[in-house]
């Protein structure tokens, strides 16, 4: 099932709009995943598999961010065995790799092949700076999710992506761009910053019910209340709403996944409660 259809059947079946984020950072873990050394892998695989079990039934959607992974030795291993166990163990929730990919089409091609095929990734984080050329082959994979950065969560945002460009901030044609000229397929999403809620209202205005993948709630300091009240379409869905370290690292005891867990219950209800 592609991308698209596949987020809206979760979303609608398990009444939730939280992404999980699976940044794992060893020197986070608890002790007994033996944080350093030569199993890193195996722990980076078991302490991902652990929180995604733990939380499944709160999740629309699963996001692995690949650095955290590709940091270590044997880490894209784990990330190929960790996104084969999601497929496996929970196949109504889509995957997400957070890789943030963008270069000339030859080299894009092979990024595609990576997350799509190595990976198996329903979808991928894509940065458009260098233009639909370097985007065409994601985009052609038209079973596969392409979410675009447009206005991301962190200060330095407004260095490019709000400089005017034709009489209108870039990250507003960029929106614009790609929900009018690159979203032939259907397969397009965005990525809008939880940190910033008016920008994310604009956004929402311009691409219809596109989906919107929202990071910064949480550790980055977004309001929930606000990304809901401006992001969400009119049948209360549309976010992807990511949560990482507040959730990954609720408690740094043996019963993390289980923090985790309510953790991530909390964050659902408190999304649910302004939908
Ligand atoms: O593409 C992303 O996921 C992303 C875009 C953005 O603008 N800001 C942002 O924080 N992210 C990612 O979202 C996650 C946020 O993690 P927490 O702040 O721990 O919830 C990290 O994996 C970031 O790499």
């Amino acid at each position: 099932m592609d991308f698209v259809r596949k987020l809206r059947d979760r979303w609608q079946q398990a009444d939730t709009l939280l992404c999980v984020g699976l940044d794992p950072d060893p020197a986070r873990f608890p002790e007994s995943l033996g944080a350093a050394g030569e199993d890193v892998a195996d722990s980076l695989f078991a302490f991902c598999r652990a929180i995604a079990d733990a939380t499944a039934g709160y999740a629309c959607a699963f996001k692995p961010q690949i650095a955290y992974f590709a940091a270590h030795n044997g880490g894209e291993a784990a990330l190929q065995r960790l996104i084969a166990h999601l497929n496996g163990a929970h196949p109504d929730i889509p995957v997400i790799l957070d890789a943030k990919r963008g270069d000339i089409g030859s080299t894009a091609a092979q990024y595609a092949v990576e997350a799509f095929d190595r990976f198996g990734a329903d979808a991928v984080t894509l940065n458009p700076y260098m233009g639909r050329d370097s985007a065409a082959p994601f985009l052609q994979r038209n079973d596969r999710g392409c979410i675009f950065l447009c206005h991301t969560s962190n200060p330095g945002a407004r260095d490019f992506q709000e400089l005017r460009v034709d009489g209108e901030p870039l990250y507003q044609r960029v929106a614009r761009t790609i929900a009018g000229e690159w979203n032939g397929g259907g397969n397009c999403a965005l990525v809008v910053g939880a940190t910033f809620p008016e920008e994310l209202k604009v956004i929402r205005g311009i691409v219809g019910d596109m989906p919107l993948l929202i990071p910064g709630v949480g550790a980055q300091g977004g309001d929930v209340e606000a990304v809901v009240r401006n992001g969400a379409t009119a049948d209360g869905t549309g976010l992807m709403i990511n949560s990482s370290r507040g959730i990954l690292y609720a408690s740094s005891g043996e019963g993390y996944a289980e923090a985790a867990a309510d953790a991530a219950k909390s964050l659902r209800d408190g999304i649910n409660r302004f939908r």
